[in-house]
């Protein structure tokens, strides 16, 4: 079948709002936005004044939750200092309003400026704070994060904030009357909503757009996030910048509501108790932040009428900190998960293209051209006593599908981590067209035309195909170019969550993801363990129309040598980190030497 047919037969169901597209409802967030504000617009005008105090104090809450989401949930990092950047935005700000001629010269808009300049320098602070955590995760970044809370704690209960034993007070934005005044509290009420309304949105964007790919990608494997050319320095640190820059803003908010200053808002204790709600609710998920938001004003408002110590507050958030770890899940993926299978029971989302079901191309095995695309020379790998490489040299041409065999423990997946960046410290050398790759970051190796997959899944779960397969394949893709890798493979619809798709699937999407990429050449690490028999002779007729109609060359490491002599016209074959053969594929597959190294597996050969 040729490629006309299978874009005809293909791609006809698909479009801009169809089941395979995951960009329907683009007004969806503008809709809630705007619903949101007409609540909050008839809460303030009905709530009795006592609570509306504790609902901008839930809001600014919630503020504190949005930043805390985007390096524990998403980036799945662990900070405990999320209300000592509300420190510094609030202090910031109590000094720009008090002790500087801003109001003089900005009146109204002078708290608005105070506040961004606030958010901008707490945003420093998350910079510096997540230098650490470029090394450390789990344990260790958690003392790092909790050690920033308690220093500057214990500076802010010395220095104090520029107001704190004076009696001027922070002018409210707008001309906005002070915390004693019902209709002050009331239009300040609405400020905050509105503030938090667009914070919500910007970080709703990013979180779809490529950054938010980056922060989910960065939690669930570096090596992924690397190999797909995004710099897992730049995820991670922008992931703590953005967070503290929203924490700064909600420090901000903190002071105006009260007008003055206090350390002991932003004690580390206070920290603490948001991170566990934090990953009790999934703050990466926006309208979790409220409930969790609702949970942290409303357990210590509860204890206060019921005349219980408000300490008790910490024990109830530990608790729900246990449930959540013990769980290793939280209630905003809980309520997903619930919500897909509802759907899937019935049976939303149509008839699905799948690998098997696809008409056959029927291509032949592609033949190397006569230039040479990858030079690998004298590549040596050592493991301690163990030498997983020794002298390896390899040439790859351009269009071919290059076959690396042996058995296991040959040093295969080795050499592709050399290849790709993942062993700097190797000797001998490699380069692509040219380009030397052998000191250089995966990311970059990456951009520079070198992909790879992995043996192991590292494919989010946290995303949909579409947006992994966007993210992966970079921003020079468009979504129909997406589109049409996807369907060439017979992906599920962009629109799927990848938690519903099994390993053996997401595997094939992390091919095509990588296929859309359009790299110069494609290493694929057994790619298709954990696909069926039909599958697997689909995949191949896939794979070797790939170096023709995607302008991707390939080199594939492959257990199943029936799919290998399918797809490959030559091969390698390494044995104890040495290259044993090298040649045409049916040549080498009838080589004594190579029907050795295998033994037990000489009859799959033969
Ligand atoms: N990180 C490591 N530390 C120590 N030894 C390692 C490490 N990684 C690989 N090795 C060793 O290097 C050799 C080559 O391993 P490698 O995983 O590259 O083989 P392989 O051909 O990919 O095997 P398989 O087919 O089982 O995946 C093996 O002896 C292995 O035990």
């Amino acid at each position: 079948m040729s490629r006309v047919d299978l874009h005809t037969t293909t791609t006809s169901a698909v479009g801009p709002g169809s089941p395979r597209s995951d960009v329907n409802r683009p007004w969806a967030p503008w809709v809630i936005a705007a619903a949101t504000l007409v609540v909050v617009l008839a809460l303030g005008y009905t709530l009795p004044a006592y609570w509306l105090l504790i609902s901008t104090s839930v809001l600014v809450a919630m503020m504190s939750l949005l930043g805390l989401g985007i390096v524990t949930g998403t980036a799945g990092m662990i900070a405990l200092c999320q209300l000592s950047f509300a420190a510094i935005g609030g202090w910031v700000l109590d000094f720009l309003m008090t002790q500087t001629g801003l109001y003089d010269a900005l009146g109204g808009m002078a708290f608005i400026v105070a506040m961004l300049v606030g958010g901008v320098a707490a945003a420093v602070l998350g910079f510096v704070v997540g230098l650490p955590a470029l090394r450390l995760r789990g344990v260790n970044l958690a003392v790092v994060t909790l050690g920033v809370a308690a220093a500057l704690d214990m500076t802010l209960q010395k220095v104090s904030f520029p107001d704190q034993w004076s009696n001027v007070r922070v002018a409210r934005p707008f001309g906005i009357p002070g915390a004693s005044d019902l209709s002050g509290n009331r239009y300040y009420f609405f400020f905050v909503a509105v503030v938090v309304v667009v914070v919500a949105l910007g970080i709703f964007f990013l979180q779809r757009g490529r950054w938010g790919a980056g922060w989910r990608s960065v939690a669930f494997s570096e090596r992924g996030t690397a190999s797909s050319g995004t710099s897992v320095t730049t995820a991670k640190l922008s992931a703590f910048t953005v967070s503290a820059f929203v924490g700064g803003i909600a420090g901000g908010l903190m002071v105006g509501q009260v007008t003055t200053a206090n350390y002991i808002t932003f004690q580390t204790l206070n920290s603490l108790g948001l991170y566990v709600l934090a990953i009790a609710v999934g703050a990466h998920f926006i309208e979790m932040t409220l409930v969790g938001a609702l949970l942290f004003v409303l357990i210590p408002e509860l204890l206060k009428q019921f005349k219980v110590p408000l300490e008790w507050s910490s024990i109830a958030f530990a608790l729900l900190g246990i449930q959540a770890l013990t769980t290793n899940s939280n209630l905003g993926a809980d309520i997903r998960r619930l919500i897909i299978r509802r759907k899937r029971r019935r049976g939303q989302g149509g008839a699905e293209l799948t690998l098997s079901s696809l008409e056959p191309i029927g291509a032949p095995v592609p033949q190397a051209a006569s230039n040479v695309l990858l030079v690998v020379e004298d590549l040596s790998v050592q493991f301690g006593a163990v030498a997983a490489l020794s002298s390896v040299s390899v040439d790859v041409r351009e269009g071919e599908i290059l076959g690396l065999i042996g058995p296991n423990g040959a040093g295969k997946s080795t050499f592709i981590d050399a290849l790709s960046g993942f062993l700097p410290h190797h000797t001998g050398s490699i380069s692509i067209e040219g380009l030397a790759l052998d000191r250089m970051a995966p990311n970059r190796i990456a951009r520079a035309g070198l992909r790879r997959t992995f043996q192991q899944d590292r494919v989010p779960s946290t995303m949909t195909v579409g947006t992994y397969m966007s993210f992966v394949a970079g921003r020079g893709v468009d979504r129909a170019e997406v589109e049409e890798v996807a369907t060439f493979f017979g992906c599920p619809p962009l629109a799927t969550p990848l938690q519903l798709v099994d390993v053996g699937t997401r595997r094939l999407i992390e091919v095509a993801a990588n296929v859309a990429a359009k790299p110069r050449l494609l290493l694929l690490d057994e790619p298709a363990a954990g696909l069926s028999h039909e599958e697997h002779l689909a995949f191949a007729d896939r794979l070797r129309a790939v170096p023709e109609r995607f302008g991707v060359t390939l080199l594939i490491v492959e257990h199943d040598l029936d799919l290998v002599r399918s797809v490959c016209a030559n091969l390698v074959v390494l044995n104890f980190g040495q290259v044993l053969a090298v040649g045409a594929t049916e040549a080498v597959m009838s080589d004594p030497a190579v029907l050795k190294a295998y033994m037990g597996e000489s009859e799959m050969i033969s």
